[in-house]
């Protein structure tokens, strides 16, 4: 029988578990799963949860939006342990479930979250802290921790999109000096992101457009300060059409990566409020998170060449069978 803690947010975007829990936790216990459930009380109540539990978990299965996924991974990251985690995505947005193919229906996400199977994927070490998907500052970054809760369970997505509309009038800049994997540059910019996700803030292939989840390196976009309102609208033009690299945007692809400011930075780590910086050391901890996923879509998640790798591995584990016939 698997012991799973089951830890969910009963607060998260438009309160969509509570009428499906009891089916959830039935599920649990049809899929021959022994369940502590656990709601969560306060902010950071599930990253301390799961960093102090002392029980042998077989999986940790938590609910609620991208924060609190950030903290069960966090407090994960932190005991050291590698317990599969699972999701069952409740949030606004949702971005990285939706990245790796968890259901929207919270049942099958459930199902996938206990009979799906473990994908090891990349996560990224910001100073002592963790992001699972998303570490960046600059235009539109704080949206998702300044737009009160409230507003965010009435309307759910649209609450970002039109916080994120009030802030074109008035956009901060910062100067820095970036480095990474032995390159450097030094500019003025307004928006970062370092990802390992391929949808941000619900919008899908503006950012990350290259991203595999397992291969140890992050998509780095960096979009520089635009002087005049023509440049603006370039920028706007270039992030609309996918443009990957032009005279105001940086696209990169680094394993480790540091910035160094003058002034203090606001960082945004997993769409909650990460703290301020005047110097970031982010590192690629490359497949260090097990999470389960749908079974039908491990395969695809998995990095072309670990594929290669597990395709030859099974056709020489075919070429032996065949061998030990004659
Ligand atoms: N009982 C609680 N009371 C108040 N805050 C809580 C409680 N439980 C969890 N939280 C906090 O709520 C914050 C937001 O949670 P979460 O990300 O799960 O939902 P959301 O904000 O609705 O979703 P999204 O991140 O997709 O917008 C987290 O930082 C979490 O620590």
């Amino acid at each position: 029988m698997k012991k799973i803690l089951f830890i969910y947010n009963p607060n998260a975007g438009k309160g969509l578990l509570k009428p499906k829990l009891s089916d959830i936790v039935d599920l649990f216990v049809k899929s021959g799963c022994e369940v502590v459930i656990y709601p969560t009380q306060s902010y950071h109540d599930a990253y301390k949860k799961v960093k102090r539990y002392e029980e042998d978990y077989d999986i940790v299965v938590c609910s609620g939006g991208d924060g609190t996924l950030d903290e069960v991974v966090t407090g994960m990251m932190k005991r050291g342990g590698k317990t599969p985690v699972g999701y069952i995505p409740t949030g606004t947005t949702n971005d990285f479930a939706n990245s790796l193919h968890i259901p929207k229906d919270l049942l099958s996400a459930a199902d996938a979250a206990v009979n799906g199977k473990p994908f090891h994927c990349d996560i990224g070490q910001f100073n002592d802290d963790y992001f699972v998907y998303v570490a960046a500052f600059g235009l539109f970054t704080d949206v998702s921790y300044q737009t009160k809760q409230e507003m965010k369970n009435m309307l759910g997505h649209l609450a970002y999109v039109m916080e994120g509309a009030k802030r074109l009038f008035d956009i901060p800049s910062y100067h820095v000096r970036v480095e990474y994997d032995g390159n450097d540059i030094e500019d003025d910019f307004v928006f970062c992101s370092v990802t390992n996700s391929r949808s941000m803030g619900g919008f899908r292939n503006m950012f990350g457009h290259e991203v595999e989840f397992d291969d140890g390196e992050f998509e780095v976009t960096l979009v520089r300060s635009p002087k005049n309102l023509l440049e603006m609208q370039s920028i706007v033009t270039s992030l609309m059409s996918k443009e990957k690299n032009s005279d105001y945007i940086y696209n990169i692809k680094a394993r480790e990566i540091s910035f160094e400011s003058l002034e203090e930075i606001p960082w945004t780590l997993d769409g909650e409020f990460g703290g301020e910086f005047d110097k970031v050391r982010i590192q690629n901890r490359q497949q260090e998170l097990c999470i389960m996923v749908p079974e039908e879509k491990a395969y695809e998640l998995i990095h072309h060449p670990y594929k290669e790798s597990l395709k030859r591995r099974a056709l020489e584990e075919l070429d032996e069978e065949e061998e030990k016939k004659f």
